[in-house]
């Protein structure tokens, strides 16, 4: 099969913290050498021209809505919004019509992927039938057709019962639960965050509170089960408080943050704009700065965009009757390097391992590493290139982004699924 050598980069390695110029040779999509002025006989040659070379990003949480809502994405068009993102691997929730919570729909999602053809995509199954927070999934099942975590996403869990049963089952079968925090008696009928802003702009509010409860109550049950629990988009200050001393007492809890929760605030919904009106709601400068500190002192250990596409005509209505949700895959990266690694809120190591190995380690991947004998997973990034958001551009159905018009620098280029070459933005010379 085909050679692939990846010149000149500067290879980024987050496992060992380090970042050094390398060359990566891949032959049948797996890595088979990494070091100084290697040569390949025959094959192809990318000059890498001195960029970062790092492992495949993996974006934990995504939604491809498929099956039941491809109007607003399906598998092939979210694929390749990740592979233009620099995504090689992406885990997709279970919120689709039918639910993945039965074996065929896991089964259904990971042969469309395949279809596809482009990047991994990693089935999360709910956590109950349904999602409805009533009766548990087959877990076991679930686990054995390819899930790699369980999760009602979408959807509160409101009963704490339900949420220890799943989270005893869990334990068992060996995989985490991913948990939505959002105690539905005190979001209902909200649409922003609840404070100043809700109040000028006339909106019903969900106070950060209803976030805090919630996150509480699954850390003391994961403390109680002992069983791996992973707080999706964390948003406000009060949730980082909670999770920072839950890991200093050791519970086994982790936590990931999106790119819009830790670049906007309840600031950009003035205007009625529904492409910033997403669940959890943006919050206050205040909880922006909380988040960036625990990005920083590795409370939150995943950055995930929580890609949420919908229909323009779904989102063009009046703000109260729009759905949450934004998309994430295709700015990802720039936001990522524009509002965190150039201000130095994190080390390019920092950032990369967010997206590489993290994930991979929650969910149990051999993924997110650069190691000769794995994966030929890669993704190329120009941390000087720069380019203006245009939606009209994106891979994505969904143009669902409040980032439209936004200037952002550190982009990927180029994107590498087992030895091939998925997404190329034209930057490198091929040989
Ligand atoms: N985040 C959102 O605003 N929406 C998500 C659901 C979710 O992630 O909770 C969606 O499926 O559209
Ligand atoms: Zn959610
Ligand atoms: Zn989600």
């Amino acid at each position: 099969m085909h050679k692939l050598l990846l010149k000149g980069g500067l290879v980024v390695d987050p496992a060992a913290g380090e970042i050094f110029p390398a060359d990566i040779l891949i032959e049948k999509g797996k890595i088979a050498a990494i070091g100084q002025d290697l040569e390949a006989s025959e094959g192809t040659v990318i000059d890498v021209g001195g960029r970062l070379v790092s492992p495949g990003l993996i974006d934990m949480h995504v939604h491809f809505r498929e099956p039941g809502f491809e109007a607003k994405e399906t598998i092939a068009t979210g694929s390749r919004a990740a592979a233009r993102g620099g995504f090689t691997a992406v885990a997709c929730m279970p919120n689709t019509d039918p639910v993945a919570d039965n074996r065929a729909v896991i089964s259904y999602i990971r042969a469309r992927a395949e279809q596809a053809g482009l990047i991994k995509v990693y089935p999360v199954a709910a956590l109950t039938r349904g999602s409805r927070g009533e009766e548990l999934t087959e877990m076991a099942d679930l686990k054995e057709a390819g899930a790699v975590a369980f999760s009602d996403d979408g959807r509160p869990v409101s009963s704490a019962a339900v949420m220890r049963r799943a989270m005893q089952y869990a334990r068992m079968v060996g995989l985490p639960v991913i948990s939505h925090c959002e105690e539905p008696t005190l979001s209902a009928g909200g649409v922003m965050h609840e404070g100043y802003m809700s109040t000028v702009l006339g909106l019903p509010g969900i106070p950060a509170a209803a976030e805090e409860i919630m996150v509480a109550r699954d850390i003391i049950l994961s403390e109680h089960t002992g069983c791996p629990l992973h707080i999706a988009h964390v948003s406000t200050a009060g949730s980082v408080r909670l999770i920072r001393e839950a890991k200093a007492r050791g519970v086994p809890v982790t936590a990931e943050v999106t790119p819009h929760h830790f670049t906007l605030t309840d600031r950009a919904v003035a205007g009625y704009n529904t492409s910033a009106k997403v669940n959890p709601p943006l919050r206050t400068e205040e909880d922006v700065a909380a988040l960036k500190e625990a990005l920083a002192d590795g409370t939150i250990d995943v950055i995930a965009t929580d890609h949420a596409p919908h229909t323009v005509e779904e989102k063009d209505v009046e703000f109260q009757l729009a759905p949450f949700g934004m998309v994430g895959l295709e700015t990802a990266v720039g936001l990522v390097w524009t509002e965190l690694v150039i201000p130095g809120v994190l080390s390019p190591v920092e950032a990369i391992r967010k997206l590489t190995v993290n994930p991979a380690r929650i969910l149990g991947l051999q993924d997110g590493v650069i190691r000769v004998g794995a994966d030929a997973d890669i993704t190329i990034i120009d941390p000087g290139l720069t380019e203006v958001v245009d939606p009209s551009t994106f891979a994505s159905k969904g143009r669902n982004s409040p980032f439209s018009g936004k200037k952002l620098q550190g982009l990927p280029v180029a994107t590498i699924v087992r030895g091939r070459l998925v997404y190329d933005r034209g930057l490198l010379a091929v040989t």
